[in-house]
């Protein structure tokens, strides 16, 4: 499923054409064809997002004016998810954002807009709550340099490719290559830029799923999956700002940092391990890890606190 907008499914279909007349001896060729569909009744409630691999009945030929019922979701790899946060309806429900990625890009501007490193550790939070790997792009490297914001990053071994607007993608190129990937970032920091470098015909694709939904050209604000010329996809979400963290526990977080686990034995139970009762500062005191990890750990932890949707 390539697309959602207000109930319509825009689902990408691929099937191998058999050569007509059956003398051909040519490979047969996968045809793709994007198919508008709704969620059939049997579905009931049960969400569908971007990514999910689903089943569809009806009229799949994709003719305009068609519309398939989507009959079954299948089981998800991952699912990437954000609590509700202050600028929707705060009624504090986890809200699913991308089905069965690999990778969560978090591109992030290093200067104009200036990087923001509480945001970009809620985002890790959320890759390591949904189970799947994370990628920091640093873009605009023609402003400023990474070291400083690397610095934050290296200890917690977080993969980073730096690029800028007309340099060389291969870095990025190779972390993308063959898998599904969410790009997620702030307004500004160039993630436009980098999707249509990746995908030269993006506007057109964008515009394609738009036509077919019958949606208007511009008005995409679901998460939309473009394929790269490489293999692989990656899923735009111009409508996720940010990520509220509230439905992520402690103990998730924590699992992050395997490193200081065993120095929370002695904290009293249901420690905060933001509170002056935890163990982990005398733990880390005594030298059993480093004290940037424990830093770390707290600015995540802290992180799960609603902040401004002006962040
Ligand atoms: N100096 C510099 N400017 C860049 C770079 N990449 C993008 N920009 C500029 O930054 C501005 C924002 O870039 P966009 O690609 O539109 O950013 P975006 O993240 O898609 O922002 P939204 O469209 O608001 O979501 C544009 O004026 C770009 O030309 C870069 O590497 N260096
Ligand atoms: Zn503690």
């Amino acid at each position: 499923m390539v697309a959602v907008d207000r109930g319509r499914y825009t689902t990408l279909v691929e099937a191998v054409a058999t050569p007509s007349g059956g003398r051909s001896r040519k490979k047969a060729k996968p045809v793709r064809r994007l198919v508008v569909a709704m969620k059939a009744r049997e579905l009931g409630r049960k969400g569908i997002v971007v990514g999910d691999r689903v089943a569809i009945v009806g009229d799949v030929s994709g003719e305009p004016d068609t519309l398939a019922r989507i009959v079954r979701v299948e089981p998800r790899t991952s699912m990437l998810r954000r609590s509700a946060d202050d600028t929707d309806d705060t009624d504090g429900i986890e809200r699913p954002v991308v089905a069965n990625a690999d990778q969560l890009v978090i591109v992030t501007a290093l200067a104009e807009p200036p990087p923001r490193p509480r945001m970009i550790d809620r985002m890790l939070v959320a890759a390591f709550d949904a189970d799947i790997e994370t990628l920091l792009c640093l873009t605009k490297s023609d402003l400023a340099p990474p070291d400083e914001l690397l610095s934050l990053y290296e200890p917690l071994g977080v993969p980073h490719v730096v690029v800028h607007k007309g340099g060389s993608l291969e870095g990025l190129r190779d972390h993308l290559t063959g898998r599904i990937s969410v790009l997620v970032g702030h307004s500004g920091v160039g993630k436009s830029t980098l999707v249509n470098a990746l995908v030269p015909d993006a506007n057109r694709a964008v515009s394609h799923v738009n036509a077919v939904t019958g949606r208007g050209r511009h008005t995409s604000t679901s998460a939309v999956a473009l394929e790269l010329p490489e293999g692989g996809w990656i899923i735009d979400t111009p409508g996720v700002r940010s990520f509220g963290l509230a439905h992520i526990s402690v103990e998730t977080v924590l699992a992050g940092f395997p490193d200081l686990i065993e120095g929370t034995v002695n904290c009293p139970k249901g420690c905060t391990h933001r509170g002056p009762d935890c163990a982990l500062d005398a733990w880390v005191a005594d030298g059993h890890a480093d004290p940037a990890r424990l830093d770390s750990l707290r600015r995540l932890l802290a992180t799960r606190d609603p902040e401004p949707s002006t962040e």
